[in-house]
């Protein structure tokens, strides 16, 4: 079949073949939670994600930077308010740190309100020699290791929509509500990294800024505007399960295009962009902007080939990749495509996933990442867009609020035998608050130079 945009329909995709989905053992469950889906609200509005297409044009040219950050894989059991407030407050930190270094505005999407759905390696997990099928995200199975657990329930896609749906609620809250307002930029200091290195340098940023707004509102200029009083966070997730998105795949009334509205910005993952793959099939149709992971073992022709499906106009905004190599790789894999996508012409958002290939399982047994080996694959992903002068347009982390001990390293050098104490992840290791922190102003200190 053509990539022709007018054979494009919301489920010309089930005419190619679809990786990484879910063996669901009851069709007839399955259709039902779709069809339920089908009817239930957006979650996202076309409007919304075309500001945040307009923003990241932006980062095209190197006048906004992407921070896309968030859980591996959201758990419906940790959809909590304290959660949700605490991946925001960090958020807003480290916007707020790349902001005042960079001297631009910072995109903030969210790896957040639908990350449920996750592609594994294995199709199935072998512990003390039983074996189950792999934990597939929270819309998938549970990932309890029993046979019961693991059984995918199609029922799970209507509870991530709900819990998307309540945790977007509490975002927007948040966000124009007042937390996010730039008045309480010091109350974002999370109380267990206000001690650390990291935690008095963002209290002493934080100061400055407040010191800033006092004498803008003592000079009579006043801060109950927008841009002072509100913040935006957008969504994103991996669109993996193609089924729900589908059902939340919309017609716009204003322009007639489709956009899939489970969140503002969906990407395709490492295992699932094939050029003439079900997902790039549908993801091709709709207008949300799009990212692509791309990993070291990526072809030239294809890269192009994918860009001329998703991006045939190329439209600025509309394509992110999120390369994904590993320290190790990065310095040899980065230059030839940036190169070959320059001389192309094609607008890209460029953004580094530092995380992804820079996965070890430590002597504990732990998947872990050294804070060091992310933060390397990020200083050379930065240089090597400086010497190749393309635009270094943002990063996309594994992180969270919270005080978890899941990557190693960092100014508090959590060692391979600390992992168990707070390893909470149901997937990937996430960077706690205090790297996430950290990540940011040691990006600072680079776009600063
Ligand atoms: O988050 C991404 C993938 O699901 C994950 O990196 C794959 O991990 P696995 O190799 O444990 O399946
Ligand atoms: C699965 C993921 O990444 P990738 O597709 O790059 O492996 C992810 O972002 O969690
Ligand atoms: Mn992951």
């Amino acid at each position: 079949m053509s990539s022709d945009p007018t054979n494009w329909t919301k489920s010309s995709w089930k005419n190619y073949t679809a990786l990484q989905q879910p063996n669901w053992p009851d069709q007839a469950a399955v259709e039902k939670a779709i069809n339920d889906l089908s009817v239930l609200p957006p979650l996202v509005f076309a409007g919304e994600i075309r500001s945040l297409k307009q923003l990241l044009a932006k980062a095209v040219t190197g006048d906004a930077f992407l921070l896309q950050g968030g859980d591996c894989s959201e758990n419906f059991s940790q959809v909590t308010a304290p959660n949700i407030r605490e991946t925001l407050k960090v958020l807003l930190q480290m916007a707020v740190v790349l902001t005042y270094a960079g001297g631009k505005p910072v995109v903030k999407v969210g790896r957040i309100a639908g990350q449920f759905a996750k592609p594994r390696s294995s199709d199935t997990e072998t512990i003390d020699g039983v074996e189950l099928p792999s934990y597939r995200g929270d819309m998938v199975n549970r990932s309890e290791f029993t046979e019961d657990a693991r059984i995918p329930n199609p029922k799970y896609m209507l509870r991530g929509y709900n819990m998307a749906a309540s945790t977007l609620n509490l975002l927007r809250a948040f966000t124009r509500g007042g937390f996010g307002s730039l008045q309480r930029v010091q109350a974002w200091n999370q109380e267990f990294v206000t001690q650390s290195p990291m935690g008095r340098s963002y209290d002493r940023l934080a100061k400055q800024i407040s010191q800033a707004i006092r004498f803008m509102e003592t000079i009579g200029i006043s801060s109950d505007t927008p841009q002072i009083n509100q913040t935006q966070l957008f969504t994103s997730h991996e669109a993996l399960l193609l089924q729900y998105e589908e059902a939340l795949t919309r017609q716009d009334h204003i322009t007639d295009n489709w956009y899939d509205c489970s969140a503002h910005m969906l990407w395709i993952g490492e295992r699932t962009r094939q050029v003439d793959g079900a997902h790039v099939e549908f993801l091709r149709g709709v207008h949300n902007p799009l990212g692509v992971k791309l990993g070291p073992t990526y072809d030239l022709d294809e890269v192009k080939k994918l860009v001329e499906k998703l991006n045939p106009q190329n439209e600025a905004g509309r394509l992110t990749f999120i390369t994904r190599f590993g320290m190790k790789k990065v310095e040899k894999v980065l230059p030839p495509l940036l190169r070959e996508m320059k001389k192309e012409g094609f607008k890209i958002v460029w953004s580094c996933d530092p995380m992804h290939a820079n996965t070890y399982t430590a002597k504990s047994g732990h998947k872990t990442r050294n804070f060091n080996d992310i933060l390397s694959e990020i200083t050379c992903f930065f240089e090597t867009h400086w010497s190749e002068g393309t635009v270094p347009g943002g990063v996309h982390l594994e992180m969270t609020g919270n005080d978890v001990t899941e990557c190693t390293g960092g100014a508090h050098n959590i060692v391979d035998e600390e992992l168990a104490s707070n390893y909470m992840t149901s997937c990937d290791p996430r960077l706690n608050a205090e790297q996430s922190l950290e990540v940011a102003f040691q990006i600072a200190d680079m776009i600063r130079s």
